[in-house]
């Protein structure tokens, strides 16, 4: 017997998460949310620090990697993503962070009409309560989302705060408000310790309306078709492969990655690529898996003194008291996200408008591992440009679903790329640097006194520098002129009927923040598209 629903969501992350929520609150449809990960219920995804257990542990992520680019000293750099319910919200870095006005009017610029700042501030207030100091005109109180600034701080970020203002960079109270330039505390999405991902916020509320159901370790092989309108999935389950078919739309949420690839299976994309790999095309859009963009990262390294850091507090008794704290509901090392401070800032290539991002944290990683602390005392900064120019692509390699499509991100390929990271990461050295951080500093272990030219920082960068984790692009929305979009301003995908994509995919600009805000916003201005339609 075939079994039909009004909506498939495919994805169970941020955007498909609230989208569930939302359309079983607007409409009586029902909604089937079909999340190729397993149930959520793990211990830690819970616990923020957990996230040092569960990104490489291969049981909540798609471990992707990158094809080598000469760009980046051929290296492949691993490039993991949530594969569990909550999607990349239940093993991320917990940093809320919007974005510029900027970025979503250029998005409107682009032909894009109705996603201007003006319009999308509503949809960023609708997910979030914010909890802390705010302007309500720009931020949310009575959403589903709680965010929080830390309630743990260290001398160390003190002093780098203290020190960034020395250096003429104010302390901003909210970098989410109306202006994001400055310094202070990330705000993220922690509630009484606990990580809160969109499946706690958004998707399993929606589940007790009786309206939305969710089929986890069920993986979307391919989307039917009758003619150029969607009918519904394909998707496997305990080694079976079965049907699902939707009355009204198929909306793909399944992230930057796989939303492109489900495409490209089901034989919508670059014709070469297809007809490559023997999948019959239904329709050839050649921006299907192109423009992928993410926030190339390089990290320095410092080695502290006079005050204790992550390194020293995650061990032995200290690491006992804080695991009895964190019981306790008291602040404490494994309630924290794992980057505390920013600095938004421009360089001399944008004088008007923020171009980078600098991160820092009272604790270092060993060289090499994956987010294993350092035994000395450490402290460390991140350095990334907001608004790369360099772009990449997602390619299936063939017609199994099951295999991980090739992921080229040409990281640094851009000249303007290469010279700004450089200036950030000479910022993030005078950072450090400052008289406030003085009785803290022992010395710079990473890159180190050696590295003083603009080329040997590049060189740095290109030796060390790994994914930021914001992968956006590859499905992007744009007018129908344009050779290389992929969906219109209402998210659905040209040429196609009944077929939407709402994730990061969609972004046609990777945003200056972190993404998973920005995720989250298109998941909620989708939701009223689909249910005013
Ligand atoms: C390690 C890491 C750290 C990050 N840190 C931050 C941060 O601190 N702050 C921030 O703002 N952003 C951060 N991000 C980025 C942010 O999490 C993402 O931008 C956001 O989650 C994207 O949301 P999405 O809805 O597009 O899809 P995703 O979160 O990617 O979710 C997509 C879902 O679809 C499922 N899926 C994929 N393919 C299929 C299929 N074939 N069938 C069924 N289901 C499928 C996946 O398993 C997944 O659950 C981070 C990301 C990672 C990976």
């Amino acid at each position: 017997m075939n079994e039909y629903v009004d909506y498939i969501i495919v994805g169970s992350g941020p955007a498909g998460s609230v989208i569930a929520r939302r359309l079983s609150e607007q409409t009586s449809n029902s909604i089937c949310v079909l999340e190729a990960g397993q149930n959520d219920n793990n211990f830690f995804i819970r616990v923020p620090v957990g996230f040092v257990k569960t990104l490489y542990s291969g049981k909540f992520t798609w471990n992707y990697q990158t094809e080598p680019a000469q760009a980046t000293n051929n290296r492949i750099i691993a490039m993991p993503q949530g594969r569990v319910v909550g999607g990349s919200s239940s093993v991320n870095g917990l940093v809320y962070s919007r974005g510029q006005r900027e970025d979503f009017d250029d998005w409107e610029k682009l032909g894009n009409s109705g996603w201007g700042y003006a319009d999308v501030l509503s949809y960023f207030k609708r997910s979030e309560r914010r909890v802390g100091e705010c302007d309500p005109d720009f931020r949310g109180l009575t959403g589903e989302l709680p965010i929080t600034n830390p309630d743990w701080s260290s001398p160390l970020c003190e002093a780098f705060i203290r020190g960034c203002e020395e250096f003429g960079i104010p302390r901003n109270a909210d970098y989410n408000g109306a202006e994001q330039l400055g310094t202070g505390y990330f705000q993220r999405y922690i509630y009484q310790n606990k990580r809160v991902n969109c499946s706690d916020a958004f998707l399993r509320p929606a589940l007790k309306s009786g309206r939305v159901q969710l089929k986890t370790n069920a993986t979307v092989s391919e989307i039917l078709f009758e003619g150029r309108r969607a009918i519904g999935v394909k998707y496997l389950r305990n080694g079976q492969t079965h049907t699902l078919y939707a009355n009204r739309e198929v909306i793909l949420s399944a992230g930057a990655v796989n939303s492109p690839k489900i495409l490209q299976l089901s034989g919508v994309g670059p014709h070469e690529l297809l007809a490559g790999h023997g999948i019959e095309v239904k329709h050839a859009l050649a921006g299907v898996g192109a423009n992928f963009r993410d926030h190339y990262t390089v990290r320095s390294i410092s080695r502290a003194k006079s005050a204790l850091t992550l390194n020293e507090l995650s061990k032995g008794w200290r690491l006992g008291r804080e695991i009895v704290r964190w019981f306790a509901g008291k602040p404490s090392i494994l309630g924290l996200s794992p980057s505390m401070v920013h600095v938004f800032w421009k360089t001399r290539f944008s004088p008007q408008r923020g171009d980078v991002q600098i991160l820092f944290t009272p604790a270092s990683y060993k060289p090499g591992s994956n987010y294993v602390l350092d035994d000395m005392p450490g402290m460390s900064t991140g350095a990334r440009q907001q608004r790369p120019e360099s772009s990449g692509y997602v390619h299936i390699q063939s017609k199994d679903p099951l295999q991980a499509p090739l992921i080229q991100p040409n990281f640094l390929e851009h000249e303007l790329d290469q010279r700004t990271l450089v200036e950030a990461l000479k910022l993030a050295r005078q950072l450090m640097t400052t008289t406030a951080m003085a009785p803290y500093l022992v010395n710079e272990l990473q890159p180190g006194k050696d590295v003083h030219r603009d080329d040997e920082w590049l060189d740095y960068a290109r030796q060390k520098g790994t994914t930021g984790y914001h992968m956006v692009g590859t499905c992007k929305m744009g007018r129908q002129d344009d050779p290389m979009a992929v969906v219109d301003a209402q998210l659905r995908v040209h040429g196609m009927e009944n077929l939407r994509i709402a994730d990061a995919s969609i972004m046609p600009q990777v945003p200056s923040a972190n993404t998973l805000a920005a995720s989250l916003m298109i998941g909620e201005k989708a939701a009223d598209m689909i249910s005013a339609q």
